[in-house]
């Protein structure tokens, strides 16, 4: 597998970013005193997790959405040393933070909380800001859930203008703010199966199977359909019909992260132009090593390359 040296630039937007606390404890007991054996505390959210292994692989990557100005100093930090591109808008307040509770059987619990306030003056600026960034960066990464402030159509509008202005719009994100995202068709969406399902719940594709809700949302004009299934693997159709890929049994530490990590695989085939059978065997590989560690990042890339040759692709 060749890698490319020529800069390949991306945007990546986190709207509602968050530190993620994680704590590793033997067993969680709901309503009981908890004791946590190690903790890590790292920032993190859907975006910032996609810039992160977007730039340890190589790309250019600016980073935009909403920032607590309290707790800066770490997200500061990280885009100093990962170069990163920091545009993030500055909010009044502190940036959530997000517990996930590790259990020594490797199930996780996330916490994840509502976030920061953001003014309408906030939301001008980015809108600003991203506009500008829209003159010179053709492929943008949308994740993750919205700010209080922040409305489902308005994050659906974003995506629909840089989808008029010509640019591929990589969107993973859940519930109200899925929901309005879907309806203006981004270049690809990330949904995992549950997220899939619960948006199909009570609708007309209710009693449908997850390839066929991908099928019906494929022709509606979403470029590419992407669902990640866990330990299952990805299934993601697109023009060229389906493809599925099956990760080898991994030594499970965290699951998070592993969501945000295949986006950033997926993101990175594409920069690369990458045929499809490559693109999702790298993306797959890449997220699967993702759950042996907390938080996110490239370790060792021959390591994703050994592994993406051991992962199971079939149409
Ligand atoms: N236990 C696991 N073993 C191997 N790969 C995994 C495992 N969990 C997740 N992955 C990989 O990470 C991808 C994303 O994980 P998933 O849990 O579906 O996403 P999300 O974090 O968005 O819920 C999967 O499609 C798979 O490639
Ligand atoms: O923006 P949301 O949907 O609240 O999710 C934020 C959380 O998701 C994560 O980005 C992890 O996401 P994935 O496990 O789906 O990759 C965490 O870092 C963060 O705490």
């Amino acid at each position: 597998m060749t890698m490319q040296l020529a800069k390949l630039k991306v945007v990546t937007v986190t709207l509602n970013p968050a530190l993620d606390l994680t704590g590793h404890l033997h067993t969680l007991t709901k309503g009981a005193v908890n004791q946590v054996q190690h903790c890590v505390l790292a920032p993190a959210g859907k975006g910032v997790n996609v810039a992160k292994v977007l730039a340890e692989l190589g790309a250019e990557v600016t980073a935009t959405g909403f920032l607590g100005i309290e707790n800066e100093a770490a997200f500061c930090q990280l885009f100093e040393r990962i170069k990163v591109t920091d545009r993030f808008i500055r909010v009044q307040g502190a940036t959530r933070i997000n517990v996930k509770l590790v259990e020594a059987s490797s199930q996780v619990s996330d916490i994840n909380f509502p976030g920061v306030s953001v003014t309408a003056a906030a939301i001008a600026e980015f809108e600003t800001m991203l506009f500008n960034l829209s003159l010179d960066h053709d492929v943008f990464v949308i994740a993750g859930s919205l700010p209080i402030g922040v409305t489902p159509e308005q994050c659906a509008h974003w995506i629909a203008q840089l989808q008029q202005a010509g640019k591929k719009v990589f969107f993973d994100s859940s519930n109200a703010a899925l929901t309005a995202g879907i309806a203006v068709q981004p270049w690809l969406i990330k949904p995992n199966d549950e997220e899939l399902l619960h948006w199909a719940k009570g609708g007309p594709l209710a009693d449908q199977s997850l390839a066929e809700i991908a099928e019906q949302l494929s022709s509606t004009g979403i470029a590419n359909v992407v669902v990640s299934l866990g330990a299952e693997g990805v299934m993601w159709l697109n023009k060229e019909g389906w493809l599925q890929a099956q990760p080898p049994t991994m030594d499970v530490v965290s699951t998070v992260g592993a969501g945000d990590t295949l986006v950033a695989g997926m993101c990175w085939g594409h920069l690369n132009n990458w045929d499809k059978k490559q693109t999702l065997s790298f993306a797959t590989a890449l997220s699967a090593l993702a759950v042996t560690q907390v938080g996110v990042g490239v370790k060792d890339l021959n390591e994703v390359i050994t592994l993406s040759e051991r992962i199971t692709i079939c149409e």
